[in-house]
């Protein structure tokens, strides 16, 4: 269908569009009578001088329609009917003989992404916030992996700054080893706390605290030694979250890696003459439209932004990057504008390579997460609390199914992961557990039960994959609507990949798992008749495409559950 476009387009005007980008563009249209798929034409009205009406009008006039059942022009809309029986032929037999690797591509050439994801900060708790950076970040990492990308996850963990000073100075008061080592976050954060209610009425905390950060800067022994505890005793805490999720990082270089790679990102400013003294401090101008950047403080201290600075330079240097993604929530925008304008700015064209995946806030009842209002989440219990939803949803539907623990827990932590990537990313959204974990609806269990269901039916016929001779006679609605998903596959992952945008791949298993349920309900797949492994192998090639699908999202699909 690509090839077929891109050579009607050509006969249209000017236009540049690869077959990539025409395969970015194709829909599956929720009601069949529009088309198998659709071609839209909007996007194309601007360069063609042309109304999008008239577009599909004159393009299905050029188009080579031998391949097609029927294609018409509708509205702004090309609509394609393909040959039922062709394709499904072709469809079953590819996913079933590619298995996982359908809808690979090459189009990656092996190039790094840098996905800077995660980053919690050491001794606090990690937000709703880091658990959205995580989850979308390890799904894009996934998706351009499947397309050739080879993605370097990073994990620029918040481990410098003057809060180190407070927090010494606060556990050499009020701390103890036992505590720390038996719970390091809460008890850090709470040392931190008792710190600020004080520091109003004793100002000496803050000069001590000072003198702290300064001898931590220093590379005082102990100020040195207690710093890497606290940052060990929290990454360990952070560890368990990310092994509880099934994620891994490439590096954990956060704030502090750069310490010694300041002094080269000032000194180059200086030299470019983009620094510029204002009230003591050094900053970069930017004009009219964004902040200027603080690079120094008059104290001599260096900034968030001076960090990413020093991190994005060390970054391309070692990865030669292709593109370096920030996955950082929406609040963050300003810093990576002026990020990006700074290295602009410096003259590095690879400025432009730079992308800020932003993302939206977790509300509770429809309201902003606030520590003050009680209003907050916490990370532990939502995973935990998920996970013995989803044990008590099993022990009511397979209460004798074997390894329970086992599922519980992939369906469980999946349904929170599922839950965060169903959403476009950018939309803020509610969060409420017991929806999250519902075996119905738009959720992950729904998506992994439909995927359990299908293996089970594989398991009673005894499907085996040698078996497989596909001779479709009559493809009804319920089938074409599941294959017609099947072959767009491949065209999702690479929408999902150009927009950075997980969500396309979870509603596309919603959608699919749907119409396999619908198929499921219409038809009686395990009677023995000549048409029976056609049948099968349709059903195989649905547990295919979902797994893979769940695989890319980060969550697992259990053969039972
Ligand atoms: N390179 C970056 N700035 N990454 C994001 C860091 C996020 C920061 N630690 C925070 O919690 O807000």
């Amino acid at each position: 269908m690509q090839q077929t476009l891109s050579a009607g387009l050509l006969t249209l005007g000017d236009l540049n569009l690869s077959e990539t980008q025409i395969a970015q563009m194709i829909e599956v249209p929720k009601d069949s009578k529009m088309g198998d798929f659709a071609f839209p034409t909007f996007q194309l009205a601007k360069q063609l001088h042309q109304a999008p009406v008239q577009i599909a009008q004159n393009l299905v006039k050029q188009l080579d329609t031998s391949a097609f059942a029927q294609v018409q022009a509708q509205g702004p809309y090309v609509n394609f009917f393909l040959q039922r029986n062709s394709i499904a032929k072709t469809t079953i037999t590819q996913v079933i003989e590619q298995g996982s690797d359908f809808g690979n591509h090459t189009i990656g050439q092996q190039a790094n992404v840098v996905i800077d994801m995660s980053s919690p900060n050491i001794a606090k708790p990690m937000s709703m916030g880091h658990l959205r950076s995580t989850v979308i970040g390890n799904s894009i990492a996934l998706i351009l992996n499947k397309l050739g990308y080879q993605p370097v996850k990073i994990n620029h963990l918040g481990d410098w700054g003057t809060q180190f000073g407070k927090l010494m100075v606060a556990y050499k008061k009020w701390g103890s080893e036992e505590e720390v080592k038996q719970d390091p976050i809460t008890n850090l954060q709470k040392y931190y706390v008792k710190f600020h209610q004080l520091d109003k009425e004793h100002p000496e905390l803050d000069d001590e605290a000072r003198e702290w950060f300064k001898k931590l800067e220093n590379g005082d022994e102990e100020a040195t030694y207690l710093w890497k505890w606290f940052r060990s005793e929290s990454l360990k805490a952070f560890m368990k979250v990310y092994d509880e999720l099934g994620i891994s990082f490439d590096s954990y270089n956060g704030e502090a890696f750069y310490n010694d790679k300041m002094d080269e990102v000032v000194d180059l400013l200086a030299q470019k003459g983009l620094l510029q003294e204002s009230q003591g401090a050094e900053i970069v101008d930017l004009g009219p439209d964004l902040p200027p950047a603080l690079i120094k403080k008059s104290d001599g201290a260096t900034l968030y932004i001076t960090r990413d600075l020093a991190a994005a330079l060390y970054r391309q240097r070692t990865y030669h990057f292709k593109k370096a993604l920030y996955v950082v929530g929406s609040e963050q925008s300003v810093h990576f504008e002026q990020l990006k304008a700074v290295l602009a700015k410096m003259g590095y064209d690879w400025a432009q390579d730079i992308e800020h995946i932003k993302f939206g806030l977790i509300t509770s009842e429809g309201k902003k997460l606030s520590t003050r209002a009680g209003r907050v989440i916490l990370l532990e219990n939502v995973l935990h609390g998920s996970v013995k939803l989803a044990r008590n949803q099993i022990d009511e539907k397979n209460p004798t199914l074997a390894n329970k623990e086992e599922v519980a827990h992939e369906v469980g932590v999946g349904a929170v992961i599922f839950h965060d990537l169903k959403n476009n990313r950018t939309d803020n959204f509610d969060f409420n557990l017991d929806e999250v974990v519902r075996f119905e609806g738009e959720t992950g269990p729904y998506v992994q039960y439909t995927h359990a269901r299908a293996m089970s039916i594989l398991r009673k016929a005894d499907y085996q994959e040698t078996k497989t001779d596909i001779t479709p006679d009559q493809i009804d609605d319920q089938t074409w609507e599941i294959l017609k998903f099947l072959a767009n596959f491949p065209n999702i992952i690479q929408q999902a990949a150009l927009q950075r945008e997980p969500s396309v791949i979870a509603k596309y298993a919603l959608r699919l798992a749907k119409a396999f349920n619908h198929y499921y309900a219409h038809t009686k797949v395990l009677v023995a008749d000549e048409q029976l492994s056609t049948r099968l192998a349709l059903v195989k090639a649905v547990t295919i495409v979902l797994k893979e699908s769940l695989r890319l999202l980060g969550v697992q699909a259990p053969d039972e559950m």
